[in-house]
């Protein structure tokens, strides 16, 4: 994979633009894109899955922004969605609804009625009374709803507690041990396609054993399935693999797809099985970082922090999960200008402590200095918020030589956007 993001004569550049370039004529803070990483990762996925008649359902989550969902539509995504929000982001940024699977486990009536009425592909069930409604909602509509089951199959994913979802006490899928009886019931309803089965273990997985075993639970099940007459059409195996932040070595997609094909292959009612997957962190995370610039240097005896202008609302990822995301200065050329070489806190400017980008990292920092936060493409502007009546920042997507503004920064008025004061 061809890091887009790397150094010319000691500056830092996205493909061919000058980092320093874009916060000039920009602003700081916001994200960068690069059009070539986005490309390269969703077709990493599309070559090892090439063979198996998979549909790379990206999982707009990790970045929604409409240049990104239409640049994917090109190159043949399908999307996971998990909200009418998304939907509709998608079919804005010209994605075909039949190549949407809808995620999450708390589906509102009219979300259900839209998806059908645009005609997506799947609904991935997450509990028996979901079943029951969605069946509800497409007989008012005289339509049939394609549905596949997400399975919980109990498997630790290894990974951060937030972000892990296929263990018996998450609150996502149906327990593997009550999914036969559940497809049952699927089956007595009368306007429900069963399609699938889904599973989704969790988020940033850097070994494919625990994909693999959650893999052969869902198998047994397919089994059990099918001796019950219940014949599936695909299987959906959920998130993509972990990325490098830290060092990380991400699992294999060539493997991946080699150990999913062999055991699919092992069984007669698996073998004809199309294959779903819902990558959204592997194709997003390593495309983008986040620009800030330092406003302060602030040492006492106990701390050195660099105040930065992007806070915890900007990206979220570190305060919340205390994530680790690679932090460099994006100028690294000899300027002259005296500077602080120290263990820095990078700290934003919300009124929080826990508002942090990074802790304890060696560098050697100025005022006026600007900073690139690595790994920043997925989950980063999608969990911004307004917190402190901060705009949104900018994203922007570099292709080749070139820098388009993909979302403009949102304006303070834009903020209070539908408020309204009490009449006196
Ligand atoms: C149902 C579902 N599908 C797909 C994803 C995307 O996962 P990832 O970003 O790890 O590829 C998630 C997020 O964890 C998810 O909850
Ligand atoms: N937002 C998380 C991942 C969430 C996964 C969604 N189920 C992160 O930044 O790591």
């Amino acid at each position: 994979m061809t890091n887009p993001f790397v150094r010319r004569d000691g500056v830092l550049h996205a493909e061919a633009v000058d980092l320093t370039e874009v916060a000039r004529i920009h602003g700081t803070p916001c994200y960068v894109y690069s059009r070539q990483a986005f490309t390269e990762h969703f077709n990493a996925y599309q070559q090892a899955f090439a063979a198996q008649k998979a549909l790379v359902c990206y999982a707009l989550k990790a970045n929604g922004n409409l240049a990104v969902l239409n640049l994917l539509a090109r190159l043949g995504a399908g999307f996971d969605i998990v909200s009418v929000g998304e939907l509709e982001r998608v079919l804005a940024a010209g994605g075909d609804a039949s190549r949407v699977v809808f995620s999450g486990v708390a589906k509102r009536e009219d979300e259900m009625a839209r998806a059908l009425s645009a005609g997506i592909k799947c609904f991935n069930i997450e509990s028996v009374p979901e079943l029951d409604r969605l069946n509800t909602v497409a007989a008012r509509l005289g339509k049939r709803a394609p549905i596949s089951l997400r399975v919980n199959p109990d498997v630790d994913a290894n990974t951060h507690p937030y972000i892990s979802t296929g263990l018996k006490d998450n609150k996502f899928g149906i327990a593997i041990e009550d999914a036969e009886a559940a497809y049952l019931h699927a089956q007595s309803l009368s306007h429900l396609d069963i399609v699938g089965v889904d599973c989704h273990i969790g988020s940033q997985l850097t070994t494919l054993t625990p994909f693999l075993d959650a893999l052969d639970r869902v198998i047994v099940l397919i089994g059990k399935l099918a001796a019950q007459g219940i014949t599936l059409k695909h299987i959906d195996l959920g998130g993509g693999v972990g990325v490098d932040y830290q060092g990380e070595v991400p699992p294999s997609l060539i493997e991946y797809a080699a150990e999913v094909r062999r055991r699919l292959d092992a069984h007669d009612y698996t073998r004809s099985l199309s294959v779903i997957l819902e990558p959204g962190r592997s194709i997003a995370a390593n495309a983008g970082i986040l620009l800030t610039q330092v406003e302060f240097v602030k040492l006492s005896d106990a701390k050195a922090f660099a105040i930065v202008d992007a806070g915890m609302n900007d990206l979220i990822r570190p305060s919340l999960y205390q994530a680790w995301q690679r932090i460099e200065r994006v100028d690294e050329q000899d300027d002259g200008k005296a500077r602080t070489q120290a263990s820095f806190d990078i700290v934003g400017p919300v009124c929080e402590s826990g508002d942090f980008l990074g802790k304890e990292r060696e560098l050697s920092l100025a005022a006026g200095d600007l900073l690139a936060v690595f790994s920043a493409g997925a989950y980063g502007f999608t969990m911004a918020s307004n917190y402190n009546a901060r705009p949104r920042p900018a994203e922007l997507m570099v292709d080749g030589n070139a820098c388009h503004v993909v979302r403009e920064r949102e304006t303070i008025a834009s903020l209070w956007h539908g408020e309204h004061c009490l009449p006196h």
